[in-house]
């Protein structure tokens, strides 16, 4: 009975930390943007991404990254089933570690998201999860591409092993960002310490003066 409540109370929070996500995307994203999902999964985001941004004359990229083949079969299968061909060729997916993402995105391409859901593949090897050390260079990397008026979204689940201490890496590099050209803010539940965190940083349009 106790399994069941907390998995119930762990959907709920999964689906209102989407809402929120989703809502916040929406106010940075425009139609024609270049956008990077760091970490596709399943490819919900991919696909939340994609229809933020598509436009009908054919502007908007969605860069997809997952280091796992099946994810980004899965992320192919359900573009296939949802979005036309013409919405489908504005996603560009890669099998590589995220902190290369720099090495995807043509040079001048105005990025305006990156979004992170750290973790394993839901349905998949739990095994196979992000780890710190990458995470760190991909904000790194993400940080650069990212233009002003950008945001870095992060969704970071703590409930694995090496989970808090992926929290504590994104905790120290937000901590790090200057305050004249970031906004960083944590959503997270007081009561119940293992659920999982919102992280949204936000580039200034224009820095702030001290
Ligand atoms: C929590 S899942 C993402 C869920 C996804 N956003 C969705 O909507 O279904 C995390 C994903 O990150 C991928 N991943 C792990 N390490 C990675 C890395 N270094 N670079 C890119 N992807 C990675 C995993 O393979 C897994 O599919």
């Amino acid at each position: 009975m106790i399994y069941y409540t907390s998995v119930l109370v762990l959907s709920f929070l999964l689906i209102l930390l989407a809402f929120c996500k989703f809502r916040i995307w929406k106010r940075v994203i425009q139609n024609g943007d270049t956008v990077i999902d760091a970490t596709c999964g399943n490819g919900y985001d991919t696909l939340a991404m994609l229809k933020m941004v598509a436009d009908k004359s054919g502007r908007g990229r969605v860069y997809g990254i997952d280091i796992q083949g099946d994810a980004l079969k899965s992320t192919a299968s359900l573009l296939d089933e949802s979005v036309t061909l013409k919405e489908k060729e504005l996603v560009k997916l890669f099998s590589i570690c995220h902190s290369r993402m720099e090495e995807i995105v043509p040079e001048n391409s105005p990025v305006r998201l990156v979004a992170f859901n750290l973790g394993y593949l839901p349905g998949g090897d739990k095994r196979i999860t992000t780890v710190s050390e990458t995470t760190q260079l991909a904000l790194e990397a993400a940080k650069k591409i990212l233009i002003p008026g950008g945001l870095i979204s992060l969704v970071v689940y703590v409930g694995h092993p090496g989970g808090m201490e992926e929290l504590e890496t994104v905790e120290a590099f937000a901590s790090g960002l200057s305050v004249s050209n970031w906004i960083c803010c944590k959503f997270q539940m007081l009561n119940r310490p293992l659920a999982p965190a919102l992280v949204l940083l936000f580039k200034r349009e224009v820095a702030e003066t001290q």
